[in-house]
């Protein structure tokens, strides 16, 4: 009997080492999975967005269902691929800019689209047979309406007048070079138009560029690089706009197209003031020639938006100086343009106009008025949405495109 018992145990001691060993094969099989390194495991029951149910998840969520295998066919070896390395990354190819000399003679005919109507429509009054009072009152409306401003265009047709009087003959050719001197007179030749941007001493050029919402003002960051580049200059630009979300990624990519670096914050509602005090550091220590800063569009009507602008100005100053404050004005917005350009000219004292979209208008006059009442001369003009549409204004063939 006791060897019965014996017998019993030794089996039921044997059957327990077979389950046990059983149990702990599985279980080391198919219990655990190695996560990758640096991919997240999503919490249970969510997933990411746009994550649709794949192989392995039902749509619910729920238990994953494995799809079954179908009938297993032995596949003819493949033949081995000779290996190929994967192909290099091409290297970015930078754009060449156009020079600017000359740019606004290829924009000419831009200009002159929209401005020859008022050098047409004065040809035709001046040289018309008789010239009477209404036909002078003609001539003062066109000018007006090119937004010469009342002043100009009464010591234009002052001029005229007199020309008239004292030379007698008013042939379209001779009339046509009247008001070609007159005009010229008017847009002053004589100012200095040159944009900063040239290193001073030990330091680079620093360029501000301000104005109100929507004038150009990224685009006439990234358009002006792209002249310095074609100079050979080494510009740092400095994407200050840090309220419009999109502005520092539409400024460093105009300046990856030439090779120009852009100092940015990452942060959207960032200091203005600190992003382009870190763009002139950087201007220094990389020894550029000129860093061009963008600053956020602001109504010059709103005084802490206008007040926080003259703060970036005093901290970019205890650094460097400021060499130029380029304004950005809209050709198209007329008269208001000039209330804008004094408000923004007391807060942070202008030095040069950008005058943009001049190829959708023929009030070409602005360039005067803004000159006179500001007394600081148009630098550049914008004459379309391609890159290479800004050029530095050019008095002779600004009028040349006006008297055709
Ligand atoms: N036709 C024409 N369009 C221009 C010219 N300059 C700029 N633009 C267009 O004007 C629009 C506004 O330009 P942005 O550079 O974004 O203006 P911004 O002043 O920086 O705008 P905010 O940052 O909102 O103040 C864009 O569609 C430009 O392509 C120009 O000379 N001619």
């Amino acid at each position: 009997m006791s060897s019965l018992w014996e017998y019993l145990i030794i089996a039921l001691a044997l059957l327990v080492v077979i389950v046990g060993g059983a149990v702990v094969l599985l279980h080391g099989r198919g219990g655990r999975t190695k996560e990758l390194p640096g991919r997240e495991s999503t919490p249970q029951g969510t997933r990411p967005p746009g994550a649709g149910g794949g192989a392995g998840t039902d749509d619910d969520g729920g238990v994953a269902t494995l799809p079954r295998p179908g009938p297993t066919t032995v596949e003819p070896e493949a033949p081995v691929e000779p290996t190929t390395l994967p192909e290099p990354e091409p290297t970015p190819t930078l754009e060449r800019p156009e020079a600017a000399a000359g740019r606004l003679q290829r924009l000419r005919a831009r200009l002159a689209r929209s401005n020859t109507a008022l050098g047409k429509g004065l040809l035709a009054l001046l040289s018309r047979g008789e010239l009477d009072e209404e036909a002078w009152e003609e001539v003062e409306d066109t000018l007006l309406t090119s937004d010469l401003g009342v002043e100009a265009t009464t010591e234009l047709v002052d001029s005229l007048r007199t020309q008239v009087k004292v030379e007698g003959t008013r042939d379209e050719a001779t009339v046509r070079r009247w008001l070609r001197s007159d005009l010229l007179t008017l847009v002053d030749p004589s100012m200095d138009r040159s944009v900063a941007a040239s290193r001073v001493g030990t330091r680079p050029a620093v360029v501000m560029v301000v104005g109100v919402n929507g004038t150009g003002k990224t685009t006439t960051v990234g358009k002006l690089a792209r002249v310095l580049v074609a100079e050979d200059k080494d510009v740092v630009l400095g994407a200050a706009d840090t309220f419009r979300a999109a502005a520092a990624d539409q400024l460093e990519t105009w300046g990856a197209r030439v090779g120009v670096p852009t100092v940015r914050s990452d942060r959207d509602g960032a200091d203005p003031a600190s992003v382009a005090f870190d763009a002139v550091r950087t201007g220094i220590e990389v020894e550029a020639d000129v860093v061009l800063i963008d600053t956020a569009g602001r109504l010059h009507t709103k005084v802490g938006l206008m007040d926080e602008l003259g703060k970036v100005k005093r901290v970019v100053e205890k650094q460097s100086p400021i060499d130029e404050v380029l304004l950005v004005l809209d050709a198209t917005t007329g008269q208001n343009g000039l209330r804008q350009a004094e408000v923004f000219s007391e807060v942070v004292g202008i030095t040069g106009v950008v005058l943009t979209k001049l190829d959708g208008t023929a009030k070409g006059g602005i360039v005067v008025a803004i000159q006179r009442k500001l007394g600081v001369p148009v630098k550049l003009v914008g004459l379309g949405e391609g890159p290479d549409d800004l050029a530095p204004f050019d008095p002779e063939a600004f009028v040349d495109a006006i008297v055709g």
